[in-house]
């Protein structure tokens, strides 16, 4: 891609946001401005800020305990606490003459490919007028199901959206390391990451550990996602001095994941934003087509097919022995498909192109 401008994206946690008693410090919120600004005017570099925080302000505002909370008083705090935070964005950027945008997302919105084209036309539209997003989950409609979770993966997710070149993940450590050092103080800072193996894994703790809203264990999740995506990705120190500018700049601070080989913005969306709706079972001439001859799908290799879809729709192409090959965009309904290959007729279209379609070795 020839753009002139770099672009990045610069995800802030609750815990670099807060106070000791977690409650939001305008003085950090300055600083992370101020940086932001720099970029911008000073660097040719185009920003996006994925900032948390809403819950944090809006329970300080409300004076609520954040301990014995329930899932929509949590909303609730969300809901008063994001308008708080982004009126408090809107000043100290106007300060330096820039305006921003809010955006609120949620994984559902990734999943539908015309949610996802429309938020990806208005990111570029904003960052074409110079105006700079700044998003965070949309806690009140967000459940379980359409849930980020966690506003790393998001920061990949608009990363991906943004297609930037570099995601910076704030938070109160100065990277990923080989354990929890709060835990394990001889453990040491991982510099950089080519690949992301179950040691690192295990490193970042494992389910049931008990640190922020998911403490490096999601920070590794959207690390994943972005080098898979052909994105870097910096773990660092909200606190250390002028942070952002040093890691764009090259410096060695933090983790830095690096990327892989970037997809193309559908095949992206097919790999990691897309819902699968269904599953065509191949035969083995069918598999070797896809793998080795870099084919389209065609009707006559599908053996079985699973799942209610239309077209349009995300599908796995599986193997018999259940490996699944491939994910593609599928051109007919389940209902059609079903009836095409029952029928000894010949179809000329392609029941998944090659175009739209991602082989899973090495993807997912
Ligand atoms: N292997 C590890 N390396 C670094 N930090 C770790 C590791 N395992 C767990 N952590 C914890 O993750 C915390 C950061 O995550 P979190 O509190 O969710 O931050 P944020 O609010 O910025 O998203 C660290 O303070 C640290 O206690
Ligand atoms: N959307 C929530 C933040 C969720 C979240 O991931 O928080 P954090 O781990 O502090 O980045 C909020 O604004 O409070």
């Amino acid at each position: 891609m020839s753009r002139q401008k770099k672009r990045i994206v610069v995800k802030v946690g609750s815990s670099s946001l807060t106070d000791e008693r977690g409650i939001i410090c305008m003085e950090r919120m300055k600083t992370l401005v101020e940086s932001l600004v720099r970029l911008k005017q000073e660097a040719n570099t185009e920003v996006l800020l994925v900032s948390s925080g809403a819950v944090a302000a809006g329970l300080g505002h409300l004076q609520w305990s954040r301990t014995m909370i329930t899932m929509p008083e949590k909303q609730a705090a969300a809901a008063v606490g994001q308008g708080l935070l982004i009126e408090t964005y809107k000043h100290l950027f106007a300060e330096y003459g820039e305006m921003i945008a809010q955006l609120l997302l949620t994984r559902g919105d990734i999943e539908d490919r015309k949610r996802y084209v429309n938020i990806r036309n208005t990111l570029e539209t904003l960052l074409h007028y110079g105006i700079i997003p700044i998003v965070n989950e949309n806690d009140t409609v967000a459940v379980d199901e359409i849930r980020f979770g966690d506003n790393d993966t998001l920061g990949s997710w608009v990363g991906i959206l943004a297609e930037a070149d570099l995601v910076i993940l704030l938070t109160d450590i100065d990277g990923l390391y080989t354990a929890n050092p709060k835990e394990h103080p001889d453990a040491r800072r991982i510099e950089v990451v080519k690949e992301i193996t179950p040691e690192l894994e295990k490193a970042a703790g494992g389910t049931g550990s008990v640190h922020g809203t998911g403490g490096m264990k999601t920070k590794l999740q959207a690390a994943k996602i972005a080098m898979q995506a052909g994105i870097e990705l910096v773990i660092a120190h909200s606190r250390t001095e002028r942070v952002i500018e040093r890691v764009v700049a090259g410096e060695p601070l933090g983790t830095r994941f690096l990327p892989q080989k970037r997809l193309s913005g559908k095949k992206q969306w097919i790999a990691f934003g897309s819902k699968v709706k269904g599953r065509l079972f191949v035969d083995d001439g069918a598999a070797d087509a896809l793998v080795h001859g870099g084919k389209s799908l065609l009707a006559p290799g599908i053996v079985r097919i699973e799942g209610t879809f239309t077209e349009g729709d995300a599908v796995e192409i599986v193997q018999l022995d259940q490996r699944v090959i491939a994910k593609g965009i599928v051109n007919y309904s389940d209902a059609d498909l079903r009836m095409i290959c029952g029928s000894s007729e010949h179809h000329l279209r392609e029941v998944v192109h090659r175009d739209v379609m991602i082989l899973l070795e090495g993807v997912v």
